[in-house]
């Protein structure tokens, strides 16, 4: 579950992106967040991510009260989280193949499973035989589907997506919805900013929409 209360949230001296919002979304739920470019949509998938603080309020991931837990808990409950980036943020000096089985190493699990569940992925991706390359040769679209990878590997609680099929053909977006969907059957709670309202439409969906500091829930559309 993650809960939102009284949150505000801004950057140094900046007008608020949230002011005093309230927010439920229970776990297992699926929802798009929308609103006009610069609202603070990726501000806000950063909060949820523990990679940015509240100015105020109450924030609670995956039923953890995050303001006063420990660092220790927070890096635990973090590991529950996974985060597409708009930008990708694949790390360039790692192959491919150790940058999508990073959250795996960073959870421990041992080498026969990395090796296991990252070509797995990979394959599933299409990827298989780009492995040993280095991020800086992908195409757009091959970067953005190794940072999906990485991001539901270790089959998150949490899926946070900002415009995670930007740089993605039709049939491309279509698979990735599905593997969406089949995460979001096993109880991972879902997130994803987009500024498509064809995708949308194509897939209904809750819609949370950031608009003046304000979160709006509407039902599927
Ligand atoms: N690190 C930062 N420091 C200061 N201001 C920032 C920082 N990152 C973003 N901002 C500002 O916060 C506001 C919200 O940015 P954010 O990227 O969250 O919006 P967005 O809704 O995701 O935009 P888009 O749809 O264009 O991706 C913008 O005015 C932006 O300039």
């Amino acid at each position: 579950m993650i809960q939102l209360d009284g949150v505000s949230l801004n950057y140094k001296d900046d007008i608020p992106l949230l002011e005093n919002v309230n927010l439920h979304i229970p776990q297992g739920g699926f929802c798009w967040l929308t609103g006009p470019s610069g609202v603070g949509k990726s501000t806000l998938l950063r909060m949820l991510h523990l990679e940015k603080k509240s100015s105020t309020g109450l924030v609670t991931i995956l039923d953890t009260p995050t303001n006063h837990a420990r660092r220790s808990i927070l890096c635990k409950l973090k590991q529950r989280i996974g985060m597409v980036y708009q930008d990708f943020r694949l790390i360039p000096n790692l192959t491919v193949f150790d940058n999508v089985a990073l959250p795996l190493r960073l959870q421990h699990s041992d080498e026969e499973t990395v090796q296991r569940w990252t070509m797995r992925i990979l394959g599933w991706m299409g990827l298989e035989h780009k492995k040993y390359v280095y991020p800086k040769f992908l195409s757009g679209g091959e970067q953005q589907r190794i940072s999906i990878a990485r991001a539901v590997i270790h089959r998150p609680n949490l899926l946070l997506a900002d415009e995670p099929t930007n740089a993605l053909d039709d049939y491309q977006v279509k698979r990735l919805m599905d593997l969406f969907y089949d995460l979001n059957d096993l109880g991972c709670t879902i997130i994803i900013a987009t500024h498509n309202d064809a995708l949308i439409r194509q897939f209904p969906a809750p819609r949370l929409k950031l608009e003046n500091g304000q979160l709006w829930t509407s039902d599927a559309v």
